[in-house]
This record gives C-alpha cells, structure tokens and sequence, in this order.
C-alpha cells in the first residue's frame, strides 16, 4: 500500500509489470475464494476468536502478524465479519477496546475483494476522524496493517498542506482518511475529485465528531456519496446525537454493542477514584502527587488552554524532577504532533492537556490519568479516563471534586456505570506550593498575567456549565482559589442582580460582566480583597501588566470563552462583555460588526460614517453633541479619477492576481515600473527647471520695466489718485511689490556669480539707491501717517 510522498520503488518497469500481472491472477483466484469464504460466514450464531479464524487476504494477514495481532478483542470479533459481508455497523465499545482495527480489516478486505485498487479506481473508502491526531493515530495503523502487499493508495487529508498538492494526490486515492471541515473543503471545491465510485464510509469516533460541532460538514459530505455504499459508525459513548447520525447515514444497520451488559461502562483493568479537594487545594494536590509519582507515565486534564499553559508555566519553573509536556488546542499544529510523539515515546512523563487529548489518542502505558478539573459530563469523563488501561492493561484514573461537585457527580457516575471509589491524600505529604507560586508570580508579570487568565477562564467555564447541579459557581471560594494561583489579588467578576444596575454604571474595560438568568438569585461579587501595603505595592509594580491583561481580555472577547458558548449552544446573552473594543481600536467609539451593547446602550448610525456608534456611556453620550467630536468619525470621502467613458475609478485600484500575472515576472514588473518612474521624473524635472528660468526672466523684464519708467519720472501713486481712487491702498499696493522687487533684487545676490566684478555692483547698488529715493517711504509713526495722508489729500 502507498501513500503520498512514501512509495519510492527502484526496480526496472517491465519487470515490475510482469510482477504486477502475476500478482493479479493470483488476486483473481484468491479474491473469488475469499468471496465465498466471507458469504459462508455466520456472524450471529458462530463465535470468532482468532484473526486466523476470518477469511483475510494474504497481506493483511500479513499485517495482523507483524503487528502481533493474533486474538481478537470482543468489539473486533463481533464487527469484523459482519462488516466483511457488507452490513452497516453501529459500533459501541469501551476505550482502548480495538474499535480501529474494527474498520480498517473490513476497509483493507472488502476494496481487496472487489479490486477497488490503483488510481483508476477512484476513492474506494473514506474514514472521517474529529481530530487531526486521530487521523495521523489511524492512518498509522492503516499503514501498519497494510503495508505487507497490498497495493491501495492511501492518503492522509487533514490541512496543514496547500489545497492544490493535496488536490494533485487526492484523485488517485484508494483510501482516504480524513477531517470533516478538509474532507467538504475539497468535496466542494475540487473539479477532478470523484466520488462516484466510493464503496464505504467510517465514522470513527461519531460522538466526538458531532461535539465538536461538525454535524453538519457530516451531512454535507454524506449528501455528496453515493447512497449505494457501506456505512461503519464507531463510537466510545453513545448519545441520542450518535442514534440521530446512524439513523440518517446507515442502512439497516447492524447494532453491536458489546459492552452494553457490562456492570461497567470503563475498562474493567482500570481502577477509578475521586479525591474531594476544594479548588484552592487543586494545584498543591497535583503537586504533591506528581512528587510522589515521579517514576510514571502521567497525564492530567485541565477545563482550559489558559489553565494547562498556566500549571505547565509554573510548574516548569519549580522543577518537579520528571519531563513536563503540554498540549491543547491553540497550539500549532507542528507542536501537538510533536508533543503527541513524545508523550507517546517516553517512559515517565506527565503531560497536561486539555479535552483534546482525551479521545481516540491511543498512548501507550499510561499510568494515570488525573482529572484537575471535573469533566463537563460522564462521557467526557470516560474518554478522557480511556486514556489509560486501554487493551487490557492496568491503569489508574483519578478525578478531583470539589465539595460542591461530589454529591452531583458520584449520582451521574452511578447512572452510567462508572465505579469510582473515593480515597483521601495524605495530608502530611501534601506541600503547599502558594508561597513558591506567589513568588514566581510577583517577579515575572508574565505568568501572573497567564494565572489571571487561567482564574478568569476556569471560572467562565464553571459557570458556562449547563448542569447546574454540580457546578455551583457560588459554592466555590474564588479569593483562595485566585490565591492558589499565587495572584496577589481576585480579579474582579461581577454576578449583576438585573440589567438596570448594569446601565447606571460607568463601563470599565477592567471589568467583564457575568449575569445568569436561571442564578438571578445567586449575587455573587468577588470584590477586591483586604488589602496591606505589601500587596498594593506588589500590585503596583506590575500595573502595566494588569491593565494590559484586561484590556486584552475584553478585546479578544476571550475566544475560548466564546468558543466554549458556542460548543455549549448555552445562550450567548448570559453572559455580556461590557464593551468589545475592536482589534485596532484607539480609543474612539466605533462598533465593530459583531459588536455587543451592553442592556441600555444603544446603536446611533451616523451619515457619512462608516461604521454605527455604540452609545452606553454618559461620555457617549456627551459625544453626540459634539459636532468636532463628530466629524472625526465620519468618513473622509474618496478621490475618485473619471476615465473617457466618464466611469469613475479608484486613484489606486488593485489589479486582480490574473491581470497581475499576465504582465510578466513580479520582478521584471517592478524593473519596468522603476524605469518608468525614473523617466517621469526626469522628464518633470526639465519642465520644472525650464519654468522657474521663465518666471525669473519674466520677473527681470518686469524690474527693467518698472525701472525705465521710474527714470522716466512717472510714479503710479500720483497716477492713481488723480483717478480718484483709494491713494492709500495703492500704496500698500506698491509697498507690497516693491517687497517683491526686494526679494527679486536679493536674488541675484544670493546667486551672484564668481566672475561678477566690484563695479559691476557698486552700479547696482546705485541704481537700487536711486529707485530707493522715488520710492515713497513707509510711514512708521502715527506723525509719518498724518503727514503722509495730509500730503496725499492736498
Ligand atoms: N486484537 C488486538 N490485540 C492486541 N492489541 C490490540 C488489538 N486490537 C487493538 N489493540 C491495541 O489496543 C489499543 C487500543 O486500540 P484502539 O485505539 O483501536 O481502541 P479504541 O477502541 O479505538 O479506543 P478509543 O475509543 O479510546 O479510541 C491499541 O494500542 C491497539 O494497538
């Protein structure tokens, strides 16, 4: 079997032919055997225990025993022949219970079977994975299984690539394995892309594709498969949202569930315990245990990014003495992968993680699986405990509730088979890490500014829960939780009672408003806690850094926040941030289009702006009446170049890229425009030097003029005020050009030439005397203007 970028063969074509048309007779013959031995299966009265038992081609046999496959798991025994006869299969089993090999034998066999194989062939199958990891986890064992001869072509389609390779590789696929948003990405956008042919559909980890909200890239992509096809649907948990799926994408399915009878819903090698340990003592507890588990394989789930970053952060810097990882969704990709590698490659680590780790990924020999913060609901719960005694080996979970959560939870856990069993920690080995936190956190505004974060995000998330019954927000003592972190305060949350106390007061952009219509009652105000001079000063020195992370806070609208409304479809309005300031907002007013007005504000749309204003503030409102104020917001208006036709055009409009093209190589572009430029200016340059020499050839002439005619005894003030008009403004007149000529005359002395001789100046100066005594002199007195218009009168 090939993949892209992997099959790499030396040998000479022709012998490679023969080699291929051997293999295929030999196929044929196989193929019709193994047809017949799949049809004469019983999948519901006989029992199979063995891979050996099951009519499987060579190369997958193969495969199963390079792997040391040999018995099958009870999911495996059950699903396998059904599907190799064609049926459609609702798969239900626990964790780490063999569901993949449970898809990709049937893949592998049935194409093998009907010869789906080489480029002609198109898509064969298509297997959808919620997650990249998940994907890269089952190609891999894809790979593994059929590599031993096999000859599908088989690809791996999650992003990270540009659209056109992957659209070159993707038409001559077997077998896909793919994301649902990549998988449509191409579906809709790639001509050549055929699925016409496609013989089977799985869906691995159905729950967890539907949670995370890809219903319906699902249902989009089913619409474009043929409906004669094999669906395979395998999921850990089951939910009406899994039965609402099957019951639209299977066909007569066939249900197995092997579990379902089982006292249990968890892997029975997995012991399972919950600690009560209120939230301030969480991270002294995760300490201590990490301490005392330092020869283990360790991994511990978080609510949030922002907490996982926060404890890696810290906890990094205390040096626990076992290699820390991380990993959660707003890391890159590259990093995740490299993360997933090297938790899976070491011996002892501990990796904190959020829920993205917590389905499919199969680790090996994990020791622990640590529940920071409680799970959302029990089958977040038995995924991310799933993670450990997966396959029949031993594994231990461990789940920290608060007080206020235990009751709520231990009755969810009795519902859905989950046995856990309360221990105590050992109050004398638990250290308290406060101190050391309040330490690291004071001298780097960095982590305490990501402590902060975490605070914020995991008490957003506490109360974004839908079931109320176990998270209590105000049984929670948030000041010791916030002092846990080692903040040297509680960063301000408001419950607000009603939405009229919200319009009287001023926005801050340091506060975010939380408000529960269902907890009305509940009025909680964490307000700022008593505070000593120790405190205020420490607070002090890190101002920047506080402001700064509000700031931010509002202005990201804090996107796992949002994202976490989203994924719970919980309403958006019970929560509001105040004041969403838009990414490049410096102050002004403007709302951005997914601005949100806090309950009494408003929305004015201005004419001549751009963009509405949000007005929930007295200096808002004070702003509509100020025009000055006003103006500046308006739009500054556009300068617009009419062609021949009369068509208005943009002074600058932006070519599109095929226009762009079509002109030649960018560089070659740019040299033309350069050269271009240059000859313009060039070209201006000459202009402009030829008509500043016009205007001071004019201006001489002009002097010369006015020079001869003085000699000649006329002077224009007389001229004038023998016509009657105003005497005096002709003289400001000709004070004002025999300024000019000053300027005129200062010229040439500025520019005077190296040659010019002494006489030659000496006869300038003298002329410009002689023109200085016909000039009239300027009064400066109130006396001088008195003779003066006493003169011009008589
Ligand atoms: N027949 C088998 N014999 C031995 N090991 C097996 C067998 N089948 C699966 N395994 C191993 O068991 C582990 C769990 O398998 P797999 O990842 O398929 O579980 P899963 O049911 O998909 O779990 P989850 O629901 O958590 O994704 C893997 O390490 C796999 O190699």
């Amino acid at each position: 079997m090939g993949a892209p970028g992997i099959t790499g063969r030396t040998r000479p074509t022709k012998v490679k032919k023969r080699e291929n048309v051997q293999k295929r007779k030999r196929d044929d013959v196989d193929v019709e055997k193994l047809e017949q031995a799949v049809q004469e299966l019983d999948p519901k009265h006989a029992s199979y225990k063995d891979f050996t038992d099951l009519p499987l081609s060579d190369p997958t046999k193969q495969g199963l025993k390079s792997c040391h496959f040999a018995v099958m798991t009870d999911i495996q025994a059950k699903a396998i022949p059904l599907a190799l006869q064609g049926h459609d299969i609702l798969g239900a089993a626990k964790t780490g219970s063999g569901k993949t090999l449970s898809f990709i034998i049937p893949v592998l066999e049935n194409l093998y079977r009907l010869q789906h194989i080489g480029s002609d062939a198109g898509l064969g199958a298509l297997i959808l994975s919620p997650t990249r990891e998940l994907a890269i986890q089952i190609f891999d064992v894809l790979r593994k299984i059929g590599r031993h001869g096999h000859m599908f072509a088989a690809g791996l389609l999650i992003g990270g690539k540009s659209l056109q390779d992957e659209r070159e590789a993707l038409t001559k696929m077997n077998i896909l394995v793919a994301t649902p948003g990549r998988m449509l990405q191409h579906l809709s956008q790639t001509a050549a892309f055929s699925i016409d042919d496609l013989k089977m559909l799985v869906l691995d980890e159905a729950d967890r594709i539907l949670d995370m909200g890809f219903q319906r890239d699902v249902d989009a992509i089913v619409e474009y498969l043929p409906k004669d096809r094999q669906t395979l649907l395998f999921s850990a948990t089951q939910s009406k949202k899994v039965s609402d799926l099957a019951r639209l994408s299977l066909q007569n399915p066939e249900y197995v569930s092997v579990h379902a009878e089982d006292k249990s819903a968890t892997p029975s090698g997995l012991t399972q315990n919950y600690i009560v340990c209120p939230i301030e003592e969480k991270l002294d507890t995760l300490w201590s245990f990490i301490q005392a588990s330092k020869k283990s394989k360790i991994l511990c789930f978080f609510s949030s990014a922002k907490s996982v970053r926060f404890v890696y952060e810290s906890f990094r810097h205390m040096q626990p003495g076992i290699p820390l990882l991380h990993i959660h969704g707003r890391q890159k990709q590259g990093a995740r992968l490299d993360t997933t590698a090297k938790f899976s490659a070491a011996k002892h680590s501990c990796l904190f993680a959020t829920d993205v780790a917590a389905r499919g990924l199969d680790f090996p020999a994990v020791d622990f699986v640590i529940q920071v913060d409680c799970p959302d609901d029990v089958d977040t719960y038995i995924h991310r405990v799933g993670r450990t005694a997966r396959y029949n080996r031993e594994g231990r979970g461990v789940v920290f509730l608060a007080p206020s959560e235990e009751e709520g939870m231990l009755k969810r856990f009795e519902a859905k088979k989950v046995p856990v069993e309360m221990i105590n920690v050992r109050q004398k080995k638990r250290q308290s890490i406060k101190d050391q936190l309040q330490n690291m956190c004071f001298q780097d505004p960095e982590l305490k500014y990501l402590g902060q974060k975490a605070f914020m995000t995991h008490v957003k998330s506490i109360y974004l829960q839908k079931d109320k019954e176990v998270f209590k927000l105000k049984e929670y003592d948030l000041e010791a939780y916030a002092a846990s972190l080692g903040l040297p305060g509680t960063p301000r949350i408001k419950f607000l009672k009603d939405d009229n106390s919200r319009q009287k007061k001023q926005a801050s952009r340091q506060t975010i408003e939380v408000s529960d219509s269902s907890d009305a009652e509940e009025v909680a105000k964490v307000d700022k806690p008593v505070r000593t001079k120790y405190d205020r000063m420490f607070e002090r020195k890190n101002q920047d850094v506080l402001a700064d992370h509000y700031k931010k806070l509002v202005r990201d609208g804090d996107d796992e926040f949002s994202g976490a409304v989203a994924a719970n479809g919980a309403d958006d309005d019970f929560m509001a941030v105040k004041r969403r300031i838009p990414a490049d907002d410096d102050g002004d007013f403007g709302a951005s289009n997914d601005a949100q007005v806090a309950p009494g504000g408003r929305i004015v749309h201005l004419a001549g702006a751009s963009q509405p204003l949000i007005i929930d503030s007295n200096r808002r409102e004070k702003l509509l009446q100020s025009k000055k104020k006003l103006t500046k917001l308006m739009d500054k208006g556009k300068k617009l170049i009419y062609d021949d036709d009369g068509n208005p055009h943009e002074v600058y409009e932006l070519q599109n890229e095929e226009q762009f093209r079509a002109k030649g190589l960018p560089e070659e572009q740019r040299q033309k425009f350069i050269e271009a430029a240059r000859e313009g200016v060039q070209e201006a340059d000459v202009e402009d030097k030829a008509a500043a020499k016009a205007k001071r050839k004019a201006k001489l002439q002009k002097r010369k003029e006015k020079e001869r005619a003085l000699e000649a005894g006329e002077t224009g003030v007389v001229e004038l005020a023998d016509n009657g008009e105003d005497a005096l403004a002709n003289f400001r007149a000709d004070a004002a050009s025999s300024e000019d000529d000053e300027v005129e005359e200062k010229q040439p002395k500025k520019a005077k030439k190296w040659f010019q001789s002494d006489s030659e100046d000496e006869e300038k100066t003298k002329k410009r005397r002689k023109k200085a005594a016909h000039r009239v002199e300027e009064p400066e007195t109130l006396e001088d203007m008195e003779a003066l218009a006493a003169g011009l009168l008589g």
